[in-house]
């Protein structure tokens, strides 16, 4: 587990402030397997898993799922034949705040823990 996945998500409010771009380039590091893209306007983080078959890339989109409605903040899930794109980002601000950097640590930790 590492530092940002023994994190909590905080309430994200439509006033909270995004993460900024020095926030980003250390947050990313602890995460390095994502990648931060602009999607009509807006910043998210996005990581495509790997896996063997439907069966094991559903189970995987579920885990993920429960720990999203753990944490009450969820990501964009996109599953297919043997792989599961995962986007997170903060519908409320339209943007990255820290959640999404502890949610894509929490979710690294559902793939690792398969
Ligand atoms: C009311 C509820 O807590 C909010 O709508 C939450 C739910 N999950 C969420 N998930 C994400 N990714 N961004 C949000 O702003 C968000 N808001």
């Amino acid at each position: 587990m590492s530092d940002l996945s023994a994190q909590k998500c905080e309430a994200c409010r439509a006033d909270a402030p995004r993460v900024s771009d020095e926030e980003l380039a250390v947050l990313i590091k602890q995460i390095p397997d994502w990648v931060p893209e602009v999607r009509d306007g807006i910043m998210q983080l996005e990581r495509v898993f790997k896996f063997k078959n439907f069966k094991l890339a559903l189970e995987f989109t579920n885990k993920v799922g429960a720990m999203a409605e753990d944490e009450g903040h969820h990501p964009g899930l996109l599953t297919e034949w043997g792989k599961v794109t995962v986007t997170w980002w903060s519908h409320s601000i339209k943007g990255l705040h820290k959640n999404d950097f502890v949610c894509a640590a929490k979710t690294d930790d559902v793939f690792a823990a398969l």
